[in-house]
């Protein structure tokens, strides 16, 4: 069987990218099976950048295809933030909940119309010998004003999705890898697919 090392140390992550090839039938690994891969700094201005830096660190450290993830949140009320440094948008220990708890209070007062957000992921496709190859998915929404769901990870509890009228955190697996950010990235390589895992 195929196999694809997806570079993140983010369980949340791998579950759904494991949903997305199990169709495919190609297996992944992640950071998360090996033992204390080396941490990537993530300090590029733009999702991309980050995205090829991960992919091309753990590709040429292990010689094999890898898929880097690197995502977050964009809300509009804030100017973009938090952005690339949506992992560690409370402090440097990356708490799902402090920055959910820090977003919340950022938009105190804000109304509803005004909480627009989307989320975005960049995905870096390392092949050896080859360079990356980099794709950008969204998924548009809004900031709620209160957590609710108990699904996916990160941001989901406090992200709403109008055409579905539900948060993403209550969106099962499979229906969250239909619409999400990650899923539309995910998309855009599906194109490149035959010649990228054959
Ligand atoms: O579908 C998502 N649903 C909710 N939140 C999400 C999602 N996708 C990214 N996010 C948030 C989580 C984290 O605060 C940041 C990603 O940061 P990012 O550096 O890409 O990932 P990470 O540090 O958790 O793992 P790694 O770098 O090892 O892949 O955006
Ligand atoms: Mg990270």
């Amino acid at each position: 069987m195929k196999t694809v090392l997806i570079a993140t140390k983010n369980q949340g992550k791998v579950r759904e990218f494991e949903a997305f090839f199990a169709e495919k039938n190609i297996q992944v690994k992640s950071l998360l099976d090996m033992e204390e891969p080396d941490d990537v700094i993530e300090d590029g201005e733009t999702f991309e950048d980050n995205a090829v830096k991960k992919a091309e660190a753990i590709g040429k450290a292990n010689g094999i295809p890898v898929i880097a993830d690197d995502s977050g949140l964009e809300v509009d009320a804030l100017n973009g933030a938090p952005g690339v440094y949506s992992a560690r948008y409370a402090g440097s220990e990356k708490s799902d909940e402090a920055n959910n708890e820090k977003l919340l209070r950022e938009l105190e007062g804000v109304q509803e119309e005004n909480r627009t957000a989307r989320f975005v992921c960049a995905l870096a496709v390392y092949l050896p010998g080859n360079r990356c190859h980099v794709v950008r998915g969204t998924c548009e929404g809004r900031i709620a004003f209160e957590k609710r769901g108990e699904h996916g990870f990160g941001y989901d509890p406090l992200f709403y999705v109008p055409e579905l009228g539900k948060m993403m955190a209550e969106l099962s697996r499979e229906e969250k890898n239909q619409i999400s950010h990650r899923a539309n990235a995910m998309k855009k390589l599906e194109a490149d697919w035959d010649t990228l895992f054959n």
